[in-house]
């Protein structure tokens, strides 16, 4: 009867780590293949993903290879940058999203202002500025008609340390209208002649407080999670999965409650982690009552949603509803959000989850 209903609980959930261009739906990339005349490696939705998504590891650098494929098709296009980021506050809202934090790097979804021009487009008059402002309007667009709260985080890239200084400008320029915290993306392993330029960066941004997060120790080792921490000051780690390779570093972030952006089904797929999901080094940071949220990282090349990392870490690594509760408290907890804003989020979570918020 009717008491079926209630037998499952509500579990809304918070996303931390989930790039923009990494989660495109591929209907929309063939739409706006078709309109601007981009040639795409299928034609329909099966023969694109066969393309663009796959389900045995890679590595990271080749793993990064797959935005070649259709990011042509998005890039330069006001009407498709902004529809992009309102496709996706759709659909994290169907997935029971409630709070998403969105990263992309304006560079590569602009054709001006911007060198190299990415992607093999010809000079156009999208500008990285305006890419900020076209996604921040899809943005709120999307929190406005599916009623949930979605911010941004604006991404360096690792090979491109000359874009670094305009990308902490936007953050000042759109800080807090969408736009909460820095990011460094893209190849960790890449050679960079001028790192210096993402060290200004993220120093710059410190004393802004705008808020920063680092990809590392994803396929990198340790050290690039040092330098994350002691110097661009990084207040979360996406991945961060190698720290486990050095015991005392991984002890002083436990200590320091250190947030890792934790992405199942990504680590599996770039090749991250060992692929026996039992030896995840998740089920070190479980045991350990580490910081960390679950998250998807790029569902369009993943072929995945949040069910499908829920979903892994349920099977193979033994986590109950109270395990899941405890993840999306602790990404509120270090969600980017302003102080009461975060408050409200948690206030939401203790009342959906049935819990004492003092209780915590
Ligand atoms: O798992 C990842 N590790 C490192 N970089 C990534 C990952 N997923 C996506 N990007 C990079 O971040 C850019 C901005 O969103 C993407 O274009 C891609 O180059």
């Amino acid at each position: 009867g009717h008491l079926v209903l209630v037998s499952r609980i509500a579990q809304l959930e918070v996303e931390l780590h989930l790039h923009l261009d990494g989660a495109i739906r591929p209907e929309t990339i063939l739409y706006f293949g078709r309109k601007r005349g981009v040639p795409l490696p299928g034609s329909t939705v099966d023969d694109l993903l066969k393309h663009v998504s796959y389900k045995t590891p890679l590595t990271l650098t080749k793993f990064l290879e797959k935005f070649n494929h259709y990011m042509p098709a998005i890039a330069g296009d006001r009407e498709a940058v902004r529809r992009i980021a309102y496709e996706l506050v759709e659909t994290k809202a169907k997935e029971g999203v409630i709070y998403v934090e969105i990263r992309y790097s304006p560079h590569l979804l602009a054709n001006c202002h911007v060198d190299p021009i990415p992607w093999g487009q010809t000079e156009g008059d999208l500008t990285p500025d305006e890419v900020v402002n076209l996604v921040n309007q899809g943005l709120q667009d999307g929190e406005r008609d599916f009623r949930i709260k979605a911010r941004s985080i604006l991404c360096c890239m690792r090979h491109m340390p000359s874009w670094s200084p305009e990308v902490v400008e936007l953050c000042k320029k759109y800080q807090n209208n969408s736009v909460v915290a820095i990011d460094l993306a893209g190849d960790e392993n890449a050679k960079v002649d001028n790192a210096s330029e993402h060290k200004k960066a993220y120093e710059e941004a410190e004393r802004c407080g705008i808020h920063r997060t680092v990809h590392a120790g994803e396929a990198g080792p340790p050290a690039m999670i040092k330098e994350a921490v002691y110097l661009l000051k990084a207040e979360r780690i996406g991945h961060g999965y190698h720290v486990l390779e050095d015991p005392e570093l991984y002890k002083e972030l436990l200590r320091a409650k250190m947030h890792f952006e934790v992405c199942p089904w990504s680590s599996y797929l770039t090749g991250a982690c060992h692929p026996d999901f039992g030896k995840h080094p998740l089920t070190q940071f479980k045991k350990d009552r580490a910081n960390y949220s679950i998250n998807t990282d790029d569902p369009l090349i993943f072929n995945s949603n949040i069910d499908k990392d829920y979903g892994i870490v349920k099977d193979y690594m033994g986590f109950t509803e109270e395990d899941f509760k405890r993840v999306n408290i602790n990404a509120a907890q270090s969600s980017f959000l302003p102080e009461k804003e975060k408050q409200e989020l948690l206030n939401t979570l203790y009342a959906a989850y049935g819990m004492d918020p003092s209780a915590s």
